[in-house]
């Protein structure tokens, strides 16, 4: 936006001249018609010929404001005052649409092969006739970037042209697709084949429902309580005496945990993982399975009312039994 002060010197302006530029627009078109008569070729209308024309009326038309003048070589800068009094002579700040001299003030040689060719029809409403062999150079669509014969589509030709075809990607991880030994499945193979195993450990069945009065704390509180081993006094057990006691007919179950032995038919209704799991041990040592399972659990805490003894070999106990 222009400051304040600009917009008062506007409002204190004369509207545009507007007969003065209609006689300039009939002059050039006389002109042309002159320059025609005389053989002069066609209407080209090339940015030269406009110059050239140019350049004869502003020696002829006194009337010609500075701005009308930027083909001529002069590079003096037309003076504009903001004062109200210069008004008249300073009709530079026209609201008009500019002129059809100033536009193809570039010489044909500076504007380059670029370039839309210049509108050059200033008002074709006023004089349709005399701009009749100008229309359609001013209506011609635009001409292709670059042009068809430029050196610039010559050398865009290549780099222009689509990239060359990359390999297909093997997969998206970029890892390269190992192609199956096996001949693909049938359906209804698959659906006989069995679902893919899923290595877990042995004994990972989940926590079963305990029944009321089997709680942890009822276990702590039963084993401090009493002896549950069963047995009369410390023993020593040999293999074939921990086998019998697997917990078949009417036998405890004794299983053997770091060498110790501990009848474990009290504990297995208050076992969490259930008397089945804990019963696997049965007349064994349940060392391994223990660890594998719950190697946090401790085990000699909670079963120290249930040692029976520790294990021995058999001919051990043969030879403590002599001793004795
Ligand atoms: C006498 C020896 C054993 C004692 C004192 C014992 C004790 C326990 C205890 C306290 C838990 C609860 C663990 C927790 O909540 O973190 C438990 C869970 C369990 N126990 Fe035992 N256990 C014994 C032997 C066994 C054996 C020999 C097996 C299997 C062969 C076994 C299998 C399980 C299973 C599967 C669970 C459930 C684990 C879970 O829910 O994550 N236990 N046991």
């Amino acid at each position: 936006h222009p400051p304040n002060t600009w917009r008062l010197s506007w409002s204190l302006l004369p509207p545009p001249d507007s007969k003065h530029i209609k006689a300039t627009l009939e002059d050039y078109d006389d002109k042309k018609k002159t320059r025609e008569k005389q053989g002069m070729g066609e209407d080209t209308t090339t940015v030269k010929d406009e110059s050239e024309v140019k350049v004869e009326e502003e020696g002829s038309d006194d009337q010609k404001t500075p701005q009308a003048k930027p083909a001529a070589p002069s590079m003096a800068v037309p003076s504009f005052s903001l004062d109200s009094s210069d008004a008249p002579t300073a009709p530079s700040f026209s609201l008009d649409a500019p002129k059809p001299e100033t536009a193809p003030s570039v010489p044909a040689a500076e504007q380059g092969p670029m370039l839309p060719p210049p509108r050059i029809s200033p008002k074709p409403q006023t004089a349709p006739s005399s701009r009749a062999p100008t229309a359609p150079s001013s209506l011609m669509p635009p001409p292709s970037f670059p042009a068809p014969n430029s050196a610039q589509r010559a050398s865009q030709s290549s780099s222009l042209m689509p990239p060359p075809s990359r390999p297909t990607p093997r997969s998206s991880l970029g890892v390269p697709a190992i192609p199956s030994r096996q001949p693909p499945l049938s359906s209804a193979a698959q659906a006989r084949a069995p679902p893919p195993r899923i290595d877990t450990p042995k004994s990972s069945g989940s926590k079963v429902k305990l029944a009321p009065g089997f709680s942890p704390l009822d276990w702590a509180s039963l084993a401090a309580s009493k002896n549950l081993a069963n047995v009369s006094s410390f023993t020593r057990v040999t293999p074939s005496m921990l086998a019998e006691k697997n917990g078949r007919k009417g036998n405890d179950a004794w299983s053997v945990y770091n060498g110790k032995v501990y009848n474990i038919t009290p504990y297995a209704p208050f076992h969490p993982g259930g008397k089945g799991e804990l019963l696997r041990a049965a007349g064994k040592d349940g060392t391994k399975l223990f660890l594998e399972v719950h190697p946090w659990v401790n085990w000699e805490g909670m079963l120290n009312s249930c040692l029976v003894g520790v294990m021995v070999s058999e001919s051990e106990d043969e030879g403590l039994d002599a001793m004795d």
